[in-house]
């Protein structure tokens, strides 16, 4: 497992640009190989028609098989032509002229922290208490901790990276012609799938990894053409469970999650995303222009030694980072506060959100702060921001980002965000950000591979439903430009995603769903393994490592039309559990396995986090009297 993933990691991973250059060209490729294919197919059914009984039948499928391997052989030239060519020079010239973009609109403010030293440790060590507190980690796509990667990194500069672009395109190269090689080396066999005998054999081995991909490559051929390519008497289910098993010895992952993620693509496109979370996403920096335009913060990073350049054409603040001389989390301009690590894919709720100078915005699961301050910035520090977090260990790391960044307009708060609208009602826009099983950020989290379980996906849902009418009601629908909510996720499973949009959608007729205006982003599902969405559900939008190069996300823009009797709603978060809990039984969503408040077990955790709390005092636990604890 370690090898292969470090064999995959990249080292210098492409822009957005590059990356949909390259997967342009990769889909010219699959395509063209599509069309072969079929050409091939279509020649093996005039042969089989010509010969009588079905041995013949699949002798000559063989046979046409092995003719079009050699006539892709005898073609390699075809196959380099596709690969244009690339005048380096005037792309690093481009390059320049990418942040040459209209930032000058961008305002500076001329805040200056005093404490940022402070506020920077202050930061690292509430994130490594958070990370001691949470044995589960509620996902967040910030601030990850891929610092340390960097410091290890030998870089030059722009004209250094200049000369890696041509040895990777190079070396992409190379990988296509390889990729050649092992397709033509591997056409599927009919025999593919192992007997019964075979698979009794393969459980009593060691896994044999290279085997085993070579037969996952061979299983997706079959079942992306099942009609010529399946053998007579075994079925499409025989094919995929046999994929399935070799996909979790391959990758690691656990057999419900990789069935889950598996049933949401074509087999060739799930193959695509289990590769993709074997490879990190690229380090990216969002530029906080409260303090500083993003081409002068790349040209003080470009000074000190650090690689980059603009994400893509759909964020004006994005740069992304190819390697470093210094720590990026550590440089003066990240301790000014003149950026912050955040992922790409983060970038996108607050763009869907919109946000306005002088509005009354809430961020209901806030930190630690990425799009917090993202929304801050966009309202150039004026009207206010309601940064809420139901974890107060986590708000920690929130201040002291809010700090570093200089964002003026921000209050800090600490409920469960299902007692909105009873705290605090009528804000212009809500982002709810909602803590999910993180399916998204698996190239970042390996562990989720086998730690989500079936009720995750019951009792994560659960939570993320109520949070969304919480949200809703929250939300002014006479806001004069606003009457806005996003909801997002960094997971891609659809009972977090369009399942729980079209449940707020159902359970509130005063919102719809509007565009996201978004420009990247696939469209939501709107049916999906028998179950059918409003079919506005569509509007929603989908991000996947393999087709963006950024973190499985999804995103859903409401519009509130009108206001409703649950905008006065003045239950607490535990009511509203309770209430949702007889409604979910009622409709048959919740299994018997359902968490319950368990108030025993809730005082064991109490009197442990007393104990501990006595302890980094330096008092005994033992020696308080049990009234004093
Ligand atoms: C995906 S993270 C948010 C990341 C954040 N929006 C950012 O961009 O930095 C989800 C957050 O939801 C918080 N959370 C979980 N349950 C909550 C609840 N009931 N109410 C409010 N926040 C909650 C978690 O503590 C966690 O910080």
């Amino acid at each position: 497992m370690g090898s292969r993933r470090h064999k995959n990691k990249q080292s210098a991973p492409p822009s957005f640009d590059e990356f949909q250059a390259k997967k342009d060209r990769k889909a010219k490729r699959v395509e063209e190989k599509e069309l072969k294919s079929k050409a091939r197919a279509k020649e093996n059914a005039e042969r089989s028609l010509k010969r009588a009984g079905a041995e013949e039948v699949r002798e000559s499928s063989k046979r046409a098989k092995s003719g079009a391997k050699s006539r892709k052989l005898s073609k390699p030239e075809e196959q380099e032509e596709e690969l244009p060519d690339v005048d380096y020079d005037a792309l690093s010239k481009a390059k320049k002229s990418l942040f040459d973009d209209e930032e000058e609109e961008e305002e500076v403010s001329d805040v200056v922290d005093e404490d940022l030293k402070d506020e920077f440790d202050l930061e690292q060590e509430y994130q490594d208490e958070d990370e001691e507190a949470h044995a589960k980690p509620m996902f967040s796509d910030d601030e990850g901790d891929d610092e340390g990667e960097l410091e290890n990194l030998n870089a030059a500069n722009m004209e250094f990276y200049s000369k890696k672009l041509d040895e990777d395109e190079a070396l992409e190269a190379e990988e296509a012609e390889l990729e050649l090689a092992e397709a033509q080396a591997m056409q599927p066999r009919a025999d593919i799938l192992p007997s019964k005998e075979e698979e009794e054999a393969l459980a009593g081995e060691a896994p044999n990894l290279t085997a085993t991909r070579t037969r996952i490559i061979e299983l997706v051929k079959v079942l992306e053409d099942f009609k010529n390519l399946g053998a007579k008497g075994r079925s499409r289910s025989e094919y995929v469970d046999r994929l399935l098993k070799d996909i979790c010895e391959y990758f690691g992952y656990s057999p419900f999650l990789a069935e889950k993620l598996f049933n949401l693509f074509s087999p060739a496109e799930a193959l695509e995303f289990f590769e993709a979370n074997e490879i990190a996403r690229p380090i990216t920096i969002r530029t906080n222009t409260l303090k500083t335009r993003r081409r002068d913060l790349a040209q003080s990073l470009v000074n000190r030694g650090v690689n980059l350049q603009p994400i893509g054409n759909w964020t004006k603040v994005g740069l992304q980072i190819f390697d470093s001389q210094v720590p990026i989390g550590a440089t003066p301009e990240y301790l000014a506060g003149h950026y912050i690590l955040q992922a790409a894919s983060s970038f996108l709720p607050v763009i869907a959100l919109d946000p306005q100078e002088n509005e009354r915005i809430l961020d209901m699961a806030a930190a630690p702060g990425g799009k917090t301050t993202y929304i801050s910035a966009m309202m150039k520090n004026t009207g206010c921001v309601f940064a809420n977090d139901a974890n107060k260990n986590r708000t920690k790391s929130l201040i002291a980002n809010i700090h570093r960044l200089g964002c003026t307009n921000t209050i800090v708060c600490n409920y469960d965000a299902r007692e909105f609208p009873k705290v605090i009602g009528g804000f212009d826009r809500i982002l709810l950000d909602a803590p999910c099983s993180g399916t998204g950020v698996i190239g970042k989290d390996q562990s989720v591979k086998v730690s989500r379980t079936e009720k995750d996906f019951i009792q994560i849902p659960h939570l993320q439903k109520q949070l969304l009418l919480s949200a809703i009601d929250s939300v002014d629908a006479n806001s004069k430009k606003g009457g806005i909510i996003v909801y997002s996720t960094c997971s891609v499973a659809v009972e977090e995603d369009e399942a729980v949009v079209d449940y707020a959608l159902r359970k509130r007729p005063n919102v719809k769903l509007v565009e996201t205006g978004l420009l990247i982003g696939k469209e939501g599902f709107t049916s999906f393994r028998g179950k059918k969405f409003h079919p506005s559900v569509k509007m929603t939008r989908r991000y996947y490592p393999h087709t963006y190069n950024v973190d499985g996300f999804f995103v859903a823009k409401f519009q509130k039309t009108g206001p409703s009797p649950h905008d006065d709603n003045q239950a607490s978060a535990k009511e509203k559990e309770m209430e949702a809990r007889r409604e979910a039984a009622d409709e048959g969503i919740i299994h018997s396995d359902f968490a319950k408040f368990d108030d025993e077990e809730d005082d064991k955790y109490i009197s442990k986090s007393k104990k501990v709390g006595l302890l980094k005092k330096g008092v005994n636990p033992k020696a308080v009297k049990p009234q004093e604890k």
